[in-house]
């Protein structure tokens, strides 16, 4: 069986480790990683059948068949590579991390040379499978449009930069319009999506990225618009965001565990 091992036990982490404890993966939980130990036991405690064990980064990746990065960009540059050198196939939650070229480059090529599997889940949006398909042929643009509720985009380095107030904002405000590769700086913890649809399409500098700061929603936003030789591909998600991390939506936990059947799984369905 699958030995699993997750390195962060936040929101994602808990939903993964939750789906594999109630069998909704057919994989064993094996060992469990995160810079609060606090946050392992706690995590540990509210599972059933699995008891997994605490361990260190080092050890984690020596024991482990995959390892689930969803912690954070930074984490992404210190353990994935040790991981890949391991020999490990890795699941990349922090996907906003690949928006460095070196390490994007560093860590395709030690997949490659190590013969190891790199999983990018879609995430908190919908239409990552319609970009596959559309980068068979040439893509003009993609821009991502990401809605979030003031404090849902609290702590990002553009809102700290600029000194921008989010609980005096009163009206939708565009907080940020530009590259995916700048989006994903400027709000790390919130538009890693703009990450992954940049690898699934055009890159980080042709994707355009706009975040809006909006008093009126109780959802996560994401719109999606792509047009190239294919035609024209639109969506939207109005996701709900974790009680216990609002920067985060749901869908993406789930998508982390629909991946992870995906993997398991003979059948493969969509690009
Ligand atoms: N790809 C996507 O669509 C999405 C990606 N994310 C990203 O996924 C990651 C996880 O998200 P959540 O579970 O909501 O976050 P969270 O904040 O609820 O949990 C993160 C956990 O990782 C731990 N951690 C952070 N750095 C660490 C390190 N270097 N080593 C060990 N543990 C570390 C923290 O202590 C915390 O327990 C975040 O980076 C987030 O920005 C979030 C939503 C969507
Ligand atoms: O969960 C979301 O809505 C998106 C998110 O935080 C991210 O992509 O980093």
């Amino acid at each position: 069986m699958l030995k699993i091992g997750v390195i962060g036990c936040g929101f994602i982490g808990g939903q993964i480790c939750k789906a594999i404890d109630k069998g909704i993966i057919d994989a064993e939980l094996y060992a469990l990683c995160d810079s609060s130990e606090s946050r392992v036991q706690e995590l540990t405690a509210s599972l059933k059948k699995y008891s997994p064990t605490s361990m260190t980064i080092e050890e984690l990746l020596q024991n482990v068949d995959l390892v689930i990065e969803c912690a954070s960009q930074k984490a992404v540059r210190l353990i994935v590579p040790q991981a890949l050198e391991a020999g490990r196939n890795v699941m990349v939650m922090s996907v906003g991390a690949l928006a460095d070229e070196e390490l994007r480059e560093r860590l395709f090529t030690l997949a490659k040379q190590n013969n190891c599997k790199l999983y990018f889940p879609s995430g908190a949006v919908a239409g990552i499978d319609g970009i596959n398909s559309a980068s068979a042929a040439e893509i003009s643009s993609v821009t991502l449009t990401t809605r979030k509720p003031p404090m849902g985009l609290a702590g990002a380095p553009h809102v700290k930069a600029l000194g921008i107030k989010l609980e005096t904002i009163e009206k939708e405000t565009l907080l940020f319009e530009g590259p995916a590769a700048e989006a994903v700086k400027a709000f790390p913890a919130n538009v890693n999506v703009a990450a992954t649809i940049s690898l699934a399409g055009i890159g980080f500098e042709r994707t355009k990225v706009r975040v809006i700061a909006d008093p009126a929603l109780s959802r996560n936003v994401h719109e999606i618009t792509v047009e190239g030789e294919f035609g024209k591909l639109s969506t939207r998600v109005e996701n709900l965001p974790s009680p216990e991390n609002p920067k985060t939506s749901y869908l993406a936990a789930l998508s982390a565990i629909s991946t992870l059947k995906k993997i398991l799984s003979p059948v493969q369905i969509g690009t």
